[in-house]
């Protein structure tokens, strides 16, 4: 069994739960209020554009110039192709301006991108790649299991295609053997390390379906937003 096949196996009962979630379900069969899709998209946007900076500092980490240029290339599929979807959708939901400037992330947003940036500022490649990781994989799967969905709302099924898609699938095939091969020669407390990031990160999946589902808001009103990084 690979590193990689214990991780999953490991994070089952975590990654079942995102299967089940309501918001994942109402994907597949239209049931997911569209106000909350409104609101992941705006999340995921915010989201996104973190966890492209935590794949540049993997890229910055790497100590071949093959696995840089590979990871300067996620960057650059996160920017080109996720983000842009997310630009669509925002013009689909007729997500003005305004709705992007007065944008706050919400807690389960701004702690899980923390969590990428923790791993990414104090640990090694490994590490970051082990909490990049969920968030690739969890979705294929979940593309994989909606393939055959045919939801009513045109936006849940270009969501659906687009993490159904051979591109996607190439993406998280090389993530995996990537962290393969590094735990060929880490050590034990590295390999632990990285599992816990794993772990981690697959619950922040399943709490961000449920910010989103919930309608996540921080427990009070912030006095004034100064500025929010995007
Ligand atoms: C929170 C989250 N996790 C994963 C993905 C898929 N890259 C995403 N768009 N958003």
């Amino acid at each position: 069994m690979t590193f990689t096949d214990e991780l999953r196996q490991k994070a089952d009962p975590i990654w079942e739960a995102s299967f089940n979630h309501p918001f994942v379900q109402g994907l597949g069969d239209s049931t997911l209020p569209l106000d909350r899709f409104r609101y992941y998209v705006l999340q995921d946007a915010y989201y996104l554009s973190h966890f492209a900076r935590a794949q540049a500092l993997a890229a910055a980490k790497a100590d071949s110039l093959e696995v840089t240029n590979s990871m300067a290339k996620h960057v650059q599929g996160t920017y080109e192709a996720e983000l842009d979807l997310h630009r669509t959708f925002m013009k689909q939901l007729n997500i003005s301006e305004k709705d992007q400037q007065s944008f706050e992330p919400a807690p389960t947003a701004y702690a899980y991108t923390s969590h990428m940036y923790r791993a990414s500022q104090f640990g090694q490649l490994g590490d970051v790649i082990a909490a990049i990781l969920p968030c690739y994989w969890l979705y294929a799967e979940i593309g994989e299991q909606l393939k055959h969905k045919t939801p009513k709302e045109p936006v849940y099924q270009t969501w659906i295609k687009a993490y159904h898609s051979d591109w996607f699938m190439t993406l998280v095939k090389e993530q995996i053997d990537r962290l393969d091969q590094l735990a060929e020669t880490a050590s034990e407390a590295e390999k632990e390390r990285w599992a816990d990031l794993f772990l981690k990160s697959s619950q922040y999946e399943y709490l961000f379906w449920e910010m989103a589902y919930t309608l996540e808001k921080w427990p009070m009103e912030a006095y004034r937003k100064v500025s929010v990084t995007n």
